[in-house]
């Protein structure tokens, strides 16, 4: 990722490892060098002079790393935030871009928020490896060092830091076994969050005297999470202690062992007290090569839920053909559809043959659960049909780019987005830009919302985001109008309102019906509702019963007709 993102920085950060390698090197050769001078014989100004350039080499040696230390540390920070950003931009499209079945599967939610730690934890990547990388190469030219002093001491050394790698590698599995263990928790316990603090629901929440309730679920999720994490401290303190004895007993080794080479005279004096410098340079470099090598590893194992949860993203995206279709959309036509939900058992669209022509009406009616939104999701290609096909002129909406379908389409679904954004662009979202106001107009009149909208402190360009920015609040059904004029300012070939006057007053649902039957020549028009008076300007009903189409014909008919329509209808007069 970084080197796709800054290769210049990259460049820089390699560049600098290798010269503070090198640093490193120079500089504990020339200490051997200025040792061997400075505890040599003659008089203390003499034995001074004969190390002076030794002392010198170690000086700029010494600039030499700091400088390159700096600048690493530089072409870390130019790093960091682009790898971050790429990472975060590249789950968050990944996200947005599976086909939307995906989210149903099972596992999706957790495994997107195993990848949200991947993200968080990008920055600690870089950071680490930087140091692992700059740890190792010292590590690498103190051990280089210290072997040619004596070669007994290298084995030595490295025992003294290894049980402390191992421990912190066990510790880093044992972390990430309990973060695992724990996402499902976590994800119900962020949700959880939102649902109580957010000021959308802060009525229902209050007048229902559901805050105790929500807080002891907060609490008791939160608590079950820490209980998981405590289970586990007694496991990593027994890593940690067996880290730290057998550590402590190889260093012991490697001092005693130093310390005998000196006095039984195997090196001189000299050499032991360059020895001593190379001893301590390789440990602290050798604990950082421990320390940030097994911080790497943890953060790859977050980072590999990333990518795992990346490639499982980029397989679960649209991949159904290049064709593209173009307005006008003169039919669509449902053959034999069935759709199921994973997990469920049994179809939520079955069997379904319909087909619509450019100018109708079309109103879908059915009790709760019937399937009609999923009809809706299956005719506008966000669902692709598990069997049967749907044409848009003739083209199986399964080979057809979906891009090209939905710029076709407007939307109004029952539960809709109400956006933090000004008037215009609450109206114009999912369009290019535009400076002329006539078309917004246009659509805000469509659904009685100009005096709404005149009476806003600043119009078209108030900004409706109470909660966050300011601004103004609308109503519910005011919202509700908004989503309307959207859909109706898209001018789709195809447009589909679901339950599109729930929260509205009865002015706002006869404008908007009324709109409807006006504007219904150039598109297909598809209204679901429950209000089975409204269906009287639709030119063709459907009845759906558990998935499927029971009962179709005109609001005359229907009525009349005796089946779930006309008991449903009655049942609606009766209240
Ligand atoms: N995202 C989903 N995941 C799993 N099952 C779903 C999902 N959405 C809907 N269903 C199920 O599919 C069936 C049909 O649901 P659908 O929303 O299409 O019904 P509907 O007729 O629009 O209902 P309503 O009148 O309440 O809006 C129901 O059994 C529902 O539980």
């Amino acid at each position: 990722m970084a080197w796709a993102v800054d290769r210049t920085a990259v460049l820089l950060l390699l560049a600098c490892q290798a010269v503070t390698g090198v640093a490193a090197a120079v500089l504990l050769t020339g200490t051997a060098k200025a040792m061997r001078g400075l505890l040599g014989a003659g008089a203390v100004p003499e034995r001074l002079r004969e190390a002076l350039p030794a002392l010198l080499v170690v000086a700029t040696a010494a600039g030499l790393g700091r400088v390159s230390a700096a600048v690493a540390s530089y072409a870390e920070r130019r790093l960091t935030p682009q790898v971050i950003t790429r990472a975060d931009n590249g789950l968050v499209e990944a996200v947005c871009r599976v086909e939307a079945a995906a989210h149903a599967a099972e596992d999706f939610a957790d495994r997107q928020e195993a990848a949200e730690m991947g993200v968080t934890r990008t920055h600690v990547m870089i950071t680490d490896s930087q140091r692992f990388m700059s740890a190792l190469v010292k590590m690498v030219t103190a051990c280089g060092v210290l072997s040619f002093l004596h070669p007994l001491m290298l084995p030595l050394l490295i025992l003294a830091v290894l049980p402390a790698g191992a421990g912190a590698v066990m510790t880093a599995r044992v972390d990430y076994q309990i973060h695992y263990a724990n996402v499902s928790d976590r994800n119900v316990r962020h949700m959880t969050r939102w649902w109580a603090t957010t000021p959308k629901f802060a009525d229902e929440v209050r007048a229902n005297g559901m805050t105790s309730y929500l807080l002891f679920w907060y609490r008791s999720l939160s608590e079950r999470i820490d209980r998981r994490t405590l289970a586990a401290a007694p496991r990593t303190l027994r890593i940690a202690l067996a880290g730290a004895l057998l550590g402590g007993v190889f260093l012991s080794g490697t001092w005693a062992g130093l310390a005998w080479l000196a006095v039984t005279g195997r090196v001189p004096l000299a050499v032991a007290a360059t020895a001593i410098v190379a001893v301590q340079t390789a440990l602290a470099a050798l604990s950082k090569v421990v320390i940030n090598g097994a911080a790497v590893f943890h953060t790859s194992l977050y980072l590999t839920d990333m990518e795992t949860f990346l490639n499982d993203a980029a397989a679960r995206a649209p991949r159904r053909g290049r064709h593209e279709i173009t307005a006008p959309v003169e039919e669509i036509r449902l053959d034999q559809v069935t759709y199921r939900y994973p997990g469920k058992e049994r179809p939520a669209v079955e069997g379904v043959s319909l087909t619509l022509r450019r100018g109708e009406v079309l109103a879908v009616v059915g009790e709760n659960g019937s399937g009609k939104s999923t009809l809706t999701r299956l005719i506008t290609g966000i669902y692709l049909a598990d069997k049967g096909r749907v044409l848009w002129n003739g083209h199986d909406l399964a080979s057809v780019d979906p891009d090209s379908v939905w710029s076709c389409t407007g939307l109004v679904p029952q539960i809709f987005a109400q956006w933090p954004l000004r008037v215009r662009e609450n109206v114009t979202l999912g369009q290019p830009r535009t400076h002329d106001d006539v078309p917004v107009w246009e659509a805000v009149d469509a659904v009685g919302m100009r005096e709404a909208v005149e009476e806003l402190p600043r119009g078209l360009d108030t900004l409706l985001a109470r909660e966050v920015f300011g601004g103004a609040e609308l109503s519910g059904g005011q919202w509700q109008r908004l989503a309307c004029s959207r859909a109706l300012y898209r001018r789709p070939p195809l447009l589909i309102l679901d339950e599109p006057t729930s929260q509205m007053d009865a002015r706002g649902e006869r404008d908007i019906f009324s709109r409807i039957k006006g504007i219904a020549a150039d598109r297909i028009t598809i209204v679901v509702t429950h209000q089975l008076e409204n269906t009287r300007v639709a030119d063709r009903i459907i009845v759906m019963e558990n998935g499927r189409i029971t009962e179709q014909g005109h609001y005359d008919e229907l009525s009349h007709g005796g089946g779930l329509f006309a008991e449903l209808l009655a049942l609606s007069k009766d209240r």
